[in-house]
């Protein structure tokens, strides 16, 4: 085979370099292709020609744009089907940076779709692999001489499809002026055609321009184009994320860093129409319509898995348009707002903290006058509004001055706190007991009639006379309370209901403390109802 080869190629620079066109220098050539064999043997090949030098043979689109950056080559012959970035991507990336560079695209099958997409991302030849051998040679002069080349197999595929070749003959390989009207029609054919799947939009100039924006930012971003493949991962993004651009771009695995199996993310879901119910699946009750710009979503997430202990990020996904409109892609930037949130929790919770203190007595851990007046304010709204009953019952302590007197100041405190134990573990779910003064409580029972309150305002004074007291180590005692209980009368004033509570207390500890009384009436009489003991 390399016999016939070599006989080809020494027609070949039998050529005069001026009919070539060639510089004096060999023009520098770069191939890549994930075929091993196929890409050693077009090296061979190329490097028996004087005229031209293979500076590189690589295996990948990435390994290409390394190469092309280290060894700025003439040309570049490309294969279009390879892993990783495609030729269509690597072609737009690599004219990005080097539009001077000359492109040709290697198939091993002419599909027409996947010619015009070379072409419009700024090949300037296209040669089957079947016929590499005999016509990349004329290939790389034709687009050295600014001329659009395409082997015999791939004009073929360019005819129109609906215009039959006459039977017997044979097809021919085609040159054109990059300004010739054959070219404009089948770029137009591109422009006018649904855009199909696998279809990369941005022409060069768009993505150089991108290219510019998202990698001069300082905010985490990354791009998919129209096939959801990543063609732009950021400095930021990289590390937010901890993924390098390298082990990203060209594949369409965006959720790696953030999810532990494949998912979409909010830009694929952009890139899908945005559709409500898929967003609401991945997103729900996170997501929201950017109000700053259109057809873009912004949530916000926990994502365990990036950092040392993971991290709050805010995301925002937009679409990319062309120039008419359509949409060629998606941008998704990244915000970690971790230590923002950090700060919110704790502040959050030292407000919490606080609003409690502020409502709750030190020595019981009951709430404390100013939430009762608050609160009984509410259960008073809430039972006038939906007519329920409403009880509330007043405490005091009984003898409570001797005893602090005989035992002394702490162990009167400790009768207190044993009360509001008491109070604590008697109530139901709903119910609250506040320590209202020095040695007097509240409770209040929302959805309570007078009745039930009695029993639990009997059950509740029982329990507290049998707590054994210790105030000294070799003395036991007991302490007991005088309760008062009333119903709330529909409209009357809370000071009027809280008088009549106390009333009940004050006959209490008349009837000889340690009961409870039920006062009759409207209410008590203003010198009773003060004086509750
Ligand atoms: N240990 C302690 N005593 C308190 C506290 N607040 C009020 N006191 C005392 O509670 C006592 C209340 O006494 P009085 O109002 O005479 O009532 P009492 O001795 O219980 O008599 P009756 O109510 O008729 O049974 C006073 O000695 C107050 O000093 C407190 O936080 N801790």
């Amino acid at each position: 085979m390399h016999r016939i080869i070599e006989t080809r190629l020494r027609d070949c620079t039998r050529l005069s370099p001026g009919a070539r066109g060639l510089t004096p220098m060999p023009l520098r050539v770069l191939i890549a292709d994930d075929h091993r064999i196929f890409r050693e043997s077009l090296r061979h090949i190329l490097d028996l020609d004087p005229e031209l030098s293979v500076v590189d043979a690589v295996g990948d689109g990435n390994a290409l744009l390394e190469s092309a950056h280290q060894h700025h080559p003439d040309v570049v012959c490309m294969d279009v089907m390879m892993p990783g970035l495609d030729g269509i991507e690597t072609t737009r990336r690599l004219l990005a940076s080097q539009p001077e560079a000359k492109v040709i695209g290697l198939t091993a099958y002419p599909d027409r779709h996947y010619v015009l997409e070379m072409l419009n991302a700024g090949a300037r030849g296209y040669v089957t692999k079947s016929e590499a051998t005999e016509e990349l040679q004329n290939a790389i002069r034709s687009v050295c001489q600014n001329q659009i080349y395409f082997c015999p197999e791939v004009s073929a595929s360019l005819l129109d499809p609906g215009q039959a070749r006459p039977p017997g003959e044979v097809p021919r390989s085609l040159r054109l002026s990059p300004d010739s009207q054959e070219v404009r029609t089948l770029l137009d054919e591109i422009g006018r055609a649904p855009v199909p799947a696998g279809r990369p939009i941005p022409t060069p100039d768009e993505f150089a321009r991108l290219q510019q924006i998202v990698e001069g930012s300082t905010i985490p971003a990354f791009v998919l184009d129209q096939r959801h493949v990543i063609t732009h991962w950021n400095k930021a993004c990289e590390t937010l994320t901890g993924m390098p651009a390298s082990r990203m771009l060209g594949t369409r695995e965006p959720w790696r860093p953030f999810y532990p199996e494949a998912r979409p993310v909010m830009a694929d879901l952009i890139l899908d129409g945005a559709r409500e119910h898929e967003l609401r699946r991945y997103y729900a009750g996170k997501f929201h319509k950017s109000k700053l710009i259109d057809g873009a979503y912004e949530a916000e997430d926990f994502f365990p898995r990036l950092g040392a202990s993971g991290a709050w990020i805010y995301f925002t996904a937009a679409p990319l348009h062309d120039a008419v409109g359509r949409v060629i892609g998606t941008i998704e930037t990244l915000q970690d707002f971790t230590v923002r949130h950090q700060t919110e929790t704790v502040l959050k919770q030292s407000e919490a903290h606080y609003r409690h203190l502020s409502i709750t007595d030190n020595l019981t851990g009951l709430f404390n006058s100013r939430h009762f007046y608050k609160q009984l304010k509410s259960e008073i709204g809430r039972a006038i509004r939906y007519s329920h009953p409403l009880s509330l019952m007043m405490l005091d302590v009984d003898n409570f001055k001797k005893y602090n007197d005989t035992y002394g100041h702490l162990e009167g405190d400790e009768v207190l706190k044993q009360l509001a134990d008491v109070i604590r573990n008697c109530l139901r779910l709903g119910d609250n007991g506040f320590r209202i003064g020095g040695e007097e409580f509240a409770v209040i029972m929302p959805d309570t009639d007078v009745e039930s309150a009695r029993l639990v305002a009997e059950r509740l004074r029982a329990t507290f006379a049998a707590v054994r007291l210790k105030p000294r180590p070799d003395l036991t005692t007991h302490s007991t309370a005088s309760i008062g209980v009333t119903h709330y009368r529909p409209y009357e004033k809370l000071t009027a209901f809280i008088r009549r509570g106390d009333a009940g207390c004050y006959q209490a500890k008349h009837q000889g403390k340690n009961c409870v009384v039920v006062p009759e009436g409207r209410h008590a009489p203003e010198h009773e109802a003060k004086g509750t003991s």
